[in-house]
């Protein structure tokens, strides 16, 4: 397959790699003082979120432990179905534990103010979410992110992880799709 081709369906490159990879970077800081000396559980919303897991948590020094969750919200299009349902769940008991949730992109804010709540109701030390990308329209969510990499405009975007119709998670940049890629 001729990778160049993707990247040629991209109109508009939001965030390049570099700008990403420096950006967790500085995430990583953040959380690693926050959470020093802390037993830390690192979850991971699948399977968007596994670029941003991957590179977080190689960012961050200290011990950690992964696990991950699988929901679903939006079906194969680019709107949110407003239902969120476990496709897998957490293989760790949370109870005392310091959680931080982990995804690539806040959108309408369902997903993960649903997964906060279900989280919170096992008795964990804490829950917090670290997310690279907001949108606009999450603002007005009950959810509060306490690390966002950026907050981007109310445009759909794929890349490093993020998928329209399953493609494009694999590409490094993070950008809008080219008008004729919908019809
Ligand atoms: O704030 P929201 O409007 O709820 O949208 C955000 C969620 O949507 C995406 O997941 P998706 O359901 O597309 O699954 P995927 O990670 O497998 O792509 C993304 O990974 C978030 O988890
Ligand atoms: O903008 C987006 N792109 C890809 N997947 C998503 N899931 C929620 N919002 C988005």
């Amino acid at each position: 397959m001729d990778s160049s081709h993707v990247e040629h369906e991209l109109v508009n490159i939001l965030f390049t790699e570099a700008q990403i990879q420096q950006r967790l970077a500085e995430m990583a800081e953040q959380i690693s003082a926050d959470y020093e000396g802390r037993d830390l559980l690192v979850v991971g919303v699948l399977r968007g979120a596994v670029m941003v897991m991957a590179d977080l948590s190689r960012a961050m020094p200290g011990h950690l432990e992964m696990d991950w969750m699988a929901v679903s919200s939006y079906g194969s299009g680019t709107k949110s179905s407003g239902v969120v349902r476990i496709l897998k769940d957490l293989d760790t008991d949370i109870s005392g534990r310091d959680v931080l949730i982990v995804d690539e992109i806040i959108d309408t804010g369902l997903t993960l103010s649903w997964l906060v709540n279900n989280l919170s109701s096992r008795n964990p030390a804490s829950v917090e979410i670290a997310t690279l990308l907001r949108k606009p329209e999450a603002l007005s969510m009950p959810v509060e992110p306490k690390y966002v990499g950026w907050d981007i405009p109310n445009e759909f975007v794929v890349g490093y992880g993020l998928d329209y119709r399953e493609r494009y998670r694999n590409l490094r940049d993070i950008g809008t799709l080219a008008p004729h890629v919908y019809s």
